[in-house]
């Protein structure tokens, strides 16, 4: 049985104000889901003062993004350990939109999900198709290609803290959610994949996210799929009422 997560990931949004008055909001709205993992990832800025206003709840924290380096000279840089030190048990790694605007590849996805993992915290790493590959029938090999690229050389073991997040780019912030079996239909090919690259354990143990314009009234269909086990949602977290009944729905 995989525990679902409902994890937000709130992009360039929110002031700390803002942020904390949104998790005040959220923690009564989903104190019940006691079987989802439920997860936000405020800017950086916000992190501390969200970890303090969460404290005691069942809401976790993540961040967006993350280095590989533990310490140096690398201005502007987070390190994972800084992460975990502010709260954070979580951290997104490789969203599209760092790939697309940021220079992010496969060999630093997959160097930021060891360091990741090395301290202590859960990767939750994002892959997904353009739609002109998708149009290209390049679906299947561009997700294998992340999906490979982003893991290489983790040991099976490792995978307990890795969480994969199918966010096709077609669909991301554009209203356009994939159709329940478009979307079941790659999370069982990454499903296999992983019981390919390690072994079937760990591919039935882990938990495959879908993201793109989720919203409550498509979490339904989505969540009812057999290989999805939650979502990351962008739009829809922002505000604690839609994000709780998404979240809610995941129960
Ligand atoms: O990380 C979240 C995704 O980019 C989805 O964003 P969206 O729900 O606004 O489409």
């Amino acid at each position: 049985m995989r525990t679902p997560v409902i994890a937000g990931n709130w992009k360039l949004f929110k002031t700390i104000g803002e942020a904390t008055g949104m998790v005040n909001d959220l923690k009564p709205l989903v104190a019940a889901a006691k079987g989802t993992e439920i997860v936000v990832a405020p800017p950086f800025t916000a992190l501390s003062r969200v970890a303090d206003a969460l404290a005691g709840s069942n809401v976790h924290l993540a961040a967006q993004d993350c280095y590989w380096e533990e310490e140096g000279a690398f201005t502007g840089e987070v390190a994972p350990k800084m992460l975990k030190d502010v709260g954070c048990s979580h951290v997104i790694i490789g969203h599209s939109e760092r790939r697309q605007y940021f220079g992010e590849t496969d060999a630093t996805v997959n160097k930021k999900v060891k360091a990741a993992i090395n301290a202590g915290l859960t990767a939750i790493v994002c892959v997904g198709e353009t739609l002109a590959e998708r149009e290209a029938n390049k679906t299947f090999a561009v997700i294998e290609s992340q999906v490979r690229g982003g893991l290489e050389g983790l040991p099976p073991e490792a995978l307990s803290k890795v969480i994969i997040a199918y966010e096709p780019v077609w669909a991301i912030g554009t209203g356009k959610t994939a159709s329940d079996a478009q979307a079941q239909e790659v999370h069982a090919f990454i499903r296999n994949l992983m019981a390919r690259c390690f072994d079937q354990g760990s591919a039935d143990g882990m938990r495959i996210l879908y993201g793109g314009s989720v919203k409550p009234d498509n979490v339904k269909g989505l969540m009812t799929q057999p290989d999805i086990d939650g979502a990351l949602v962008g739009g829809a977290s922002l505000k604690a009422e839609s994000f709780a009944a998404i979240a809610n729905f995941a129960e």
